[in-house]
């Protein structure tokens, strides 16, 4: 395991991403929603965008998960290598990009853009927005040091479930290699979706939309005041 995971084992990891248009969309907001989660004990904060990256990453003590979300369609968490080593130059102390089979627009694969990175001398540990478990499996064989379930139910591989993907958490338990952790990402909105995360198998546990979206998280609440 890459020595600066050691210490996630078992913790929350909170996303702190406004999407585009949207009221909080700002890097100074991110940074400060960044401050607030790490005071509430998260382990690591997740940012998207390079701007957001140096904000957060000003911000806060614990590490940063760099993403850069390009495109909304197809391969965009950090498609390409050149997307990664903007991410790492910014100040990202974890790398994510898309873990998926899918063909990436640089036509790289996910284990040449991983051997590139290395052979940068990029020494973080890499995480992969997986989607299966052929596509979980083929990133820890290429390198990565921590597979997410990030994108299970985002692309057509496996249905969407209502919470995270317990199945697929429980598929990989014990599946991977040493060298990488299994870590649930998605849909995870309640406490209690989050401590059955942990159960089913994850190492840890990112949480975005439940903790840092108050658009979505206000329109839950109106559903049910309006339904009762
Ligand atoms: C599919 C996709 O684009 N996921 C993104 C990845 O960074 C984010 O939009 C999610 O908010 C993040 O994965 C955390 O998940 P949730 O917000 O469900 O807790």
């Amino acid at each position: 395991m890459h020595p600066l995971l050691t210490a996630l084992e078992g913790t929350l990891i909170v996303s702190c991403q406004a999407y585009p248009g949207e009221p909080m969309r700002d890097p100074r907001t991110m940074a400060q929603v960044s401050a607030a989660v790490a005071s509430g004990g998260a382990s690591a904060v997740r940012a998207q965008g390079l701007e957001d990256i140096r904000a957060v990453a000003a911000a806060v003590d614990v590490p940063v998960i760099g993403i850069w979300k390009d495109g909304a369609e197809g391969v965009f968490i950090t498609p390409t290598l050149e997307h990664c080593r903007a991410v790492i130059a910014a100040g990202a102390d974890i790398l994510a990009l898309d873990g998926t089979r899918r063909p990436r627009p640089d036509g790289l694969s996910f284990a040449q853009t991983v051997a590139a990175l290395r052979e940068d001398g990029f020494t973080g540990p890499i995480m992969a927005d997986c989607d299966s478990v052929p596509a979980a499996l083929a990133a820890a064989e290429a390198g990565a040091d921590i597979i997410g379930t990030t994108l299970a139910g985002y692309t057509g591989e496996r249905a969407r479930t209502d919470g995270p993907d317990l199945a697929l958490l429980g598929e990989l338990a014990g599946r991977l290699p040493d060298s990488a952790v299994l870590v649930a990402e998605g849909r995870v909105h309640t406490p209690a979706q989050a401590a059955a995360a942990r159960e089913a198998g994850a190492f840890a546990v990112v949480v975005g939309t439940a903790i840092t979206h108050p658009t979505t998280i206000t329109g839950w609440f109106r559903e049910a005041v309006a339904g009762a």
